[in-house]
């Protein structure tokens, strides 16, 4: 898929990783949709955008994935002002055991809110162009992090969905392609105050560390550079990324079909 003119949306888009997506999307000739519930950090990186590519080319809209009045009005938005959506990252995401609910309702319920109303804008079956979803779940989506567990479980729902999701499309004939990047470690607001937002698993901040330090720690431009690669290789639905120091990687997952 070539970008010029694509119009994409981004959730989590203002820091870290939905900015490295929003900027490489851009790059390539997209417009881009850039969908935050920080509207300070959302403001401000889109002034910075406007500058670099254009006012035409972005949209700020504050919107928390939480709320499905929030994201069906951004969706709308979008619509109206670039002609349609052809990109969809669910991106937005948070890590904090002490408020395992809001992991949920954000890592799992947005990614899953945002699915299905892209559907309604994207599908082939109810007048849309097709296009191609990228979920961001991660590392911790394939294999448990002791100290995250509720993380852990959105994540592998992510991953899960995502698969689900793909196959259905290609029975359906949504025309949308659905894959999954499961980043490692990244350098991240995500990242910091670990302790914290381990909560009641604080006490396995050292082991968590242990494991950074064996895993590495990847940059936000190397998610996007993956991210680029399941946007544009129209071969891949239904695939999982993973990526981290050493590397990235196609996962391969039990099949029961033969
Ligand atoms: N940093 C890592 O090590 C890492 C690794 C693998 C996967 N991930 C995943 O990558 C995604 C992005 O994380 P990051 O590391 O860039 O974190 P980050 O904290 O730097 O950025 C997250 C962005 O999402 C926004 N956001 C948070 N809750 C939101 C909501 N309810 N609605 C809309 N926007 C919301 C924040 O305002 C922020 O701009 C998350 O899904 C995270 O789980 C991160
Ligand atoms: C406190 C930071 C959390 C960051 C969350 C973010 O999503 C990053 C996750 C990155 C990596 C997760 C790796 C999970 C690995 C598990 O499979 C673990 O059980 C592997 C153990 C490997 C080993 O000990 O050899």
């Amino acid at each position: 898929m070539a970008l010029n003119d694509k119009t994409a949306v981004v959730t989590g888009a203002a820091m870290g990783i939905g900015k490295a997506m929003t900027e490489i999307l851009l790059q390539n000739g997209a417009q881009v949709a850039i969908l935050d519930v920080d509207k300070t950090a959302g403001e401000r990186l889109t002034e910075e955008l406007n500058k670099r590519y254009g006012a035409e080319k972005t949209l700020f809209l504050n919107c928390n994935v939480e709320s499905e009045e929030q994201i069906k009005a951004a969706f709308q938005k979008t619509v109206e002002t670039f002609g349609g959506i052809d990109i969809l990252c669910n991106n937005a995401g948070i890590l904090n055991e002490s408020t395992w609910e809001k992991i949920v309702s954000i890592n799992l319920m947005g990614v899953i809110r945002g699915t299905y109303l892209a559907l309604e804008h994207m599908s082939k079956l109810s007048g849309g162009r097709g296009g191609v979803i990228v979920n961001t779940a991660s590392m911790a989506g394939l294999g448990p992090l002791p100290s995250c567990p509720v993380y852990t479980a959105t994540k592998s729902g992510v991953v899960g969905f995502t698969r689900a999701m793909a196959a259905a499309s290609a029975v359906s004939g949504y025309g949308i392609r659905i894959n999954v990047l499961c980043p490692g470690f990244v350098q991240t607001d995500l990242m910091s105050n670990m302790s914290a937002r381990l909560g009641q698993f604080s006490h396995l901040a050292d082991v968590t560390q242990q494991l950074i330090e064996k895993i590495g720690i990847i940059n936000v431009s190397d998610v996007a550079d993956c991210l680029l690669e399941l946007v544009t290789d129209e071969t891949k639905n239904g695939e999982a990324l993973m990526l981290f120091r050493k590397g990235k990687q196609y996962v391969t997952f039990p099949s029961f079909s033969e």
